[in-house]
């Protein structure tokens, strides 16, 4: 076991790539804390999940684009579970649209919650960790987006790119304490995140037809990145950017 009594604390934990990370961070020894906005019976299946791991769960509801959802989440894992270890910083949204008609508030709101949101729980569970002075690790979800763009993305792809430089730069400013930051950058998973469009079948079939590996990801493909990052096994690693996209990247022709 990666992470055996550690607390994990994940935003955006009640569907999707954070339920996925939740689960395996069970598997790997940990109790979890999850916040979700409107998480409802989603949360509660995680909760199971984790449960049937042999390890402890809560959630914690909260818009993570409001700077007081991050204190909020934070004090409750640490009521529940004493401490904080780890941060997967997770939570986040696509709208999908074009960018000559883009409404200012999807543009807002995605920025808000894709990037004001990882920061203000980054910062808060960083807070919680230099008060523990035990160190820890913080591992951001950004995305193969944070390199490449995508057409109706434009509102998207910035927030992905800031939140894997926040990792870079928390890294510098957190290491003196101890706690490393890193992100994951993941190819296209299958979630609620994306399914309409990739409801398209010439649009998933070109995706598909992207990936070297030969299929799009599974949410369960992510969760032994943020495991491994997140760990000692990673002792070493701060400021750097895992790619988990079955080879998408990389594949020019
Ligand atoms: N699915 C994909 O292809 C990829 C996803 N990502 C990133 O992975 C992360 C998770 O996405 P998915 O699991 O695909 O999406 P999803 O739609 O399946 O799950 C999103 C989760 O975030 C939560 N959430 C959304 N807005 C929130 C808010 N304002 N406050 C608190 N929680 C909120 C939802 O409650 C849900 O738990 C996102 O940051 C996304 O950008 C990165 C690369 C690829
Ligand atoms: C939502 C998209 O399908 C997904 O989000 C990302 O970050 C990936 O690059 C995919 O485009």
């Amino acid at each position: 076991m990666l992470l055996k009594d550690k607390v994990v604390l994940i935003t955006g934990g009640s569907r999707g790539i954070g339920a996925a990370v939740a689960v395996e961070m069970a598997r790997q020894g940990a109790d979890v804390a999850i916040n979700s906005h409107s998480g409802g019976s989603a949360a509660a299946e995680v909760i199971a999940a984790v449960e049937a791991q042999g390890r402890r769960c809560i959630s914690v509801e909260g818009d993570v684009a409001l700077p007081e959802t991050a204190a909020a989440f934070v004090e409750a894992a640490v009521e529940a579970f004493g401490k904080v270890d780890v941060f997967v910083s997770n939570a986040g949204i696509c709208p999908f649209h074009a960018f000559l008609d883009m409404p200012a508030e999807t543009l807002k709101r995605t920025m808000e919650v894709n990037l004001h949101g990882a920061y203000f729980m980054t910062q808060a569970a960083a807070n919680q960790m230099v008060k523990q002075g035990n160190g820890g690790a913080i591992v951001a979800i950004s995305s193969i987006s944070a390199l490449v763009g995508g057409e109706f993305q434009t509102h998207y792809t910035p927030t992905k790119a800031g939140v894997h430089s926040l990792m870079q730069s928390c890294a510098i400013a957190l290491g003196k304490h101890g706690i490393r930051c890193n992100s994951v950058l993941p190819g296209t998973i299958l979630t609620d995140i994306n399914k309409d469009d990739l409801a398209d079948p010439k649009k998933r079939e070109y995706m598909e037809g992207r990936i070297p590996l030969g299929r799009l990801g599974q949410p369960e493909d992510i969760g032994g990145a943020v495991a491994f990052l997140a760990s000692d096994m990673a002792a070493y690693v701060t400021g750097a950017a895992l790619l988990v996209d079955g080879g998408a990247f990389v594949n020019l022709q």
